[in-house]
């Protein structure tokens, strides 16, 4: 049965809650000019690959399964982020299917010299875990 932490459906089990805190991923950014757009903000696509990239830690290290991207929904840019400042992506697994699972990722804008740390973009991506013929294998099988 698919897990998720919807309040309208059953809540994670406890092995999946300890597994899902166990595997959240952290990666912290320094925005250099060289990743900037011509607003002098980090450039939308390299955000987008870092969520990807920092989602697809998280989904291995919760499955530890070989894992493709299908698909990503919604992304939102609510802040800009400067150069020169950190960004702080959290990636945490928030639906686990049969074959599929959902991470959700947010990144945090910090400044370099004061604390200051805004929430700038969410997003969230599902990755199928696969078998050595790259079809779709089940996802979580320690229960
Ligand atoms: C050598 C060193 C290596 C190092 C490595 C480290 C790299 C560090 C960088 C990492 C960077 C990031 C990691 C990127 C990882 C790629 O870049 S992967 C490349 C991009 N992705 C692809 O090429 C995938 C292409 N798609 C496919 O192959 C097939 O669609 C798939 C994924 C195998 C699924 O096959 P399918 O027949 O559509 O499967 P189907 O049975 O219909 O559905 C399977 C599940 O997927 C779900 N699903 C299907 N379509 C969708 C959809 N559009 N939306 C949501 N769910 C969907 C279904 O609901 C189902 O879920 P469950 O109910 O089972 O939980």
């Amino acid at each position: 049965m698919p897990h998720t932490l919807d309040s309208t459906r059953p809540t994670f089990s406890d092995a999946i809650e300890q597994r899902i805190n166990q595997s959240e991923a952290r990666v912290i950014k320094a925005v250099f000019p060289s990743i900037t757009n011509h607003h002098n903000t980090l450039f939308g696509g390299e955000a987008l690959a870092w969520m990807d990239e920092t989602a697809f830690i998280a989904a291995t290290r919760f499955c530890r399964k070989t894992l493709v991207t299908v698909s990503s929904d919604r992304i939102d840019f609510k802040k800009p982020i400067p150069a020169g400042t950190l960004a702080e992506l959290i990636a945490r697994v928030i639906h686990v299917g049969n074959t599929s699972l959902k991470v959700e990722v947010n990144i945090f804008v910090e400044d370099m010299y004061q604390d200051h740390r805004e929430h700038a973009i969410r997003g969230v991506f599902t990755f199928v875990a696969v078998d050595e013929q790259r079809h779709p294998t089940q996802v979580w099988t320690a229960e």
